[in-house]
């Protein structure tokens, strides 16, 4: 069973939950596997999904089973050393169905259970043994716009989750479940309503439709008892349809796991117009800076900007802020709230062609960065040199429809090259969070959305191009020192996991979702025509044995 205890301190030889541990760190306490030897790892096994789309999900390892979510909600369960299969969960889902972001970004372990956020909005619990249905609850309606994507999150009895929908003129929220009995145990809206605190940013009624979708797992304090959860892009896109900061958009938040209750939040940018979705929950690392001790949270934007926050257990505040990757949005931020002002030429609004960067992808768009205690480096898996152009036009709302004002046309061609994007785009940054200096970079010629994870091995694992591959680095120097092909494009977050005294790193394989959309938008705007080949694997990779 996975208790509360092992979820606040977990066993080096497992990853039990999205990011391996409460802080968000994708880290892995294993060195067997380490810069001494990674250039000899191999296939230990791999095993097709029998799934297209986007493959994003980590292997869940639970004591030698591994728990594998996939697109178009399955999950699987697996010897975690042999890739034997246990058991097999579906759930069929409405043909009417189509998801804008056909992923599933993994499963949450709590006690004898499996918990799966689906695509029709459900949260169901399963056996952990054999896979079935134990509950499933209906969280929001699908026909609105409602649809999950993100690994649950589960401490002290509650499994929460959050709704994406930011496209569909949702009103996002996060909300907790009794782990036992799937009973909904609190509702916390993303977006202010009316005599709420923030809720006169939002003119008229438009905070019932303002976006504000939670896609992607939070991290959690035990110590305070608080979850941080990042609060996606405002809708619709242009943000003179709602004048206003339209709070909680673009926002971290910080809510009491017993209650819901909001305690605090930060958030990154105003009446935000530029699709960044601020999702990717905040990283907890207890830091020095400028001789102050830090409890902080430190978040790579999709805005641009690498945050640093501080937590307290009923505040969170501004501390430090600066640009990662090619940013033309923000003139200045306010120095002692972190609060941007903008060049209003890089506004997109209705009527408008507005050109800005980064682009709509942002500076890092879900994947998530990773942080080692050993290093003391943050690795972030970052788009840099990269504009769009997007042209906003008038919108009405037609529940379940996109809301978005700008042409799928234009969203699907949005990106304009630099001349230093010509030479390279995508990169992992390894940033000292202390001295607030980059350390090192490693540059690719076109995207990355390769999820990192690092390990006690001086290790950095990811994929995240157009060619396949799936990669180890030094972490301290970012030297290159393995490579591997899978079957298409990498954009798992990889896991590591022991089972009889020996270490593996796992990682799903399966190009799709904006990835697939991004690749797509180059071929359109340049003249080179890159097709990334389709299907899920899971690749698992030990060392030879001895
Ligand atoms: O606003 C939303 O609700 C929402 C949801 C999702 C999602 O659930 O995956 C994405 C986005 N937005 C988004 O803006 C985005 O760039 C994106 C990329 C991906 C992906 O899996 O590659 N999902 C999403
Ligand atoms: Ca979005």
């Amino acid at each position: 069973p996975v208790t509360d205890a092992r979820l606040n301190k977990p066993e080096a030889q497992n990853w039990l939950m999205y990011r391996a541990n409460y802080a968000g760190w994708g880290y892995s306490p294993l060195k067997q596997v380490s810069d001494k030897n990674v250039d000899k790892l191999q296939l230990a096994w791999a095993f097709s999904t029998g799934m297209t789309e986007g493959h994003q999900a980590p292997p869940i390892v639970n004591n030698g089973y591994m728990f594998v979510a996939t697109p178009n909600n399955q999950v699987i369960c697996l010897e975690a050393k042999s890739g034997r299969e246990i058991w097999r969960y579906k759930k069929t889902i409405p043909d009417e169905l189509q998801q804008l972001h056909p992923t599933n970004r993994g499963v949450a372990l709590y006690g004898d259970r499996v918990y799966i956020a689906t695509t029709d909005a459900f949260l169901v619990a399963l056996d952990a043994k054999t896979g079935k249905e134990v509950w499933k609850t209906a969280v929001a309606d699908w026909k609105s716009g409602y649809y999950m994507t993100l690994a649950p999150l589960a401490a002290k009895g509650k499994i929460m989750i959050g709704s994406s929908g930011g496209e569909y003129g949702i009103r996002g929220f996060v909300a907790a479940f009794d782990a036992d009995s799937g009973k909904e145990a609190w509702r916390t809206y993303t977006i202010a309503g009316p005599g709420e605190p923030g809720g006169d940013s939002w003119p008229g009624d438009t905070y019932k439709r303002g976006g504000g979708s939670v896609w992607i797992t939070g991290t959690y304090d035990p110590d305070t008892n608080l979850a941080f959860w990042g609060v996606g892009n405002a809708g619709p896109w242009m943000a003179d349809t709602r004048s206003g900061d339209n709070l909680y958009a673009n926002s971290v938040l910080a809510l009491d796991v017993d209650t819901g209750k909001l305690k605090g939040y930060h958030q990154y940018h105003h009446n935000d117009s530029w699709d960044w979705d601020e999702v990717s929950a905040p990283l907890l690392i207890d830091l020095e800076h400028k001789g102050r001790k830090v409890k902080s949270l430190v978040h790579a934007g999709r805005n641009g900007y690498l945050w640093m926050l501080e937590r307290t257990d009923s505040k969170v505040n501004y501390v430090d802020a600066w640009p990662y990757v090619t940013q033309n949005v923000f003139t200045k931020l306010d120095p002692k709230t972190g609060r941007p002002t903008y060049d209003p030429a890089r506004i997109p609004a209705t009527g408008k062609t507005v050109n800005f960067c980064p682009s709509l992808w942002g500076g890092k768009d879900w994947p998530p960065e990773a942080y080692n205690p050993h290093t003391g480096l943050l690795y972030i898996p970052a788009q840099n040199n990269l504009c769009s152009e997007l042209t906003g036009e008038p919108v009405k709302y037609n529940k379940g429809e996109l809301y978005l004002g700008v042409s799928i046309e234009n969203v699907l061609t949005n990106v304009r090259m630099t001349p230093e994007s010509k030479v390279h785009i995508g990169e992992v940054q390894a940033w000292d969070l202390k001295t607030g200096k980059k350390v090192w970079t490693h540059t690719y010629p076109e995207m990355n959305w390769g999820p990192l994870m690092t390990t006690a091995g001086n290790l950095v694992f990811g994929g995240g191009t157009n060619d396949r591959k799936f990669r180890a680095f030094n972490a301290s120097t970012g030297k290159l020192l393995w490579e591997f092909p899978t079957n298409s494009g990498v954009t798992g977050v990889p896991s590591s996991f022991e089972v009889d005294g020996e270490q593996y790193i796992a990682v799903q394989s399966g190009w799709g979702v904006d990835a697939e959309r991004m690749q797509g938008a180059f071929n359109a705007v340049l003249d080179k025509k890159t097709t990334v080949p389709q299907g899920g694997v899971i690749w698992v990779f030990k060392l030879p044995r001895k």
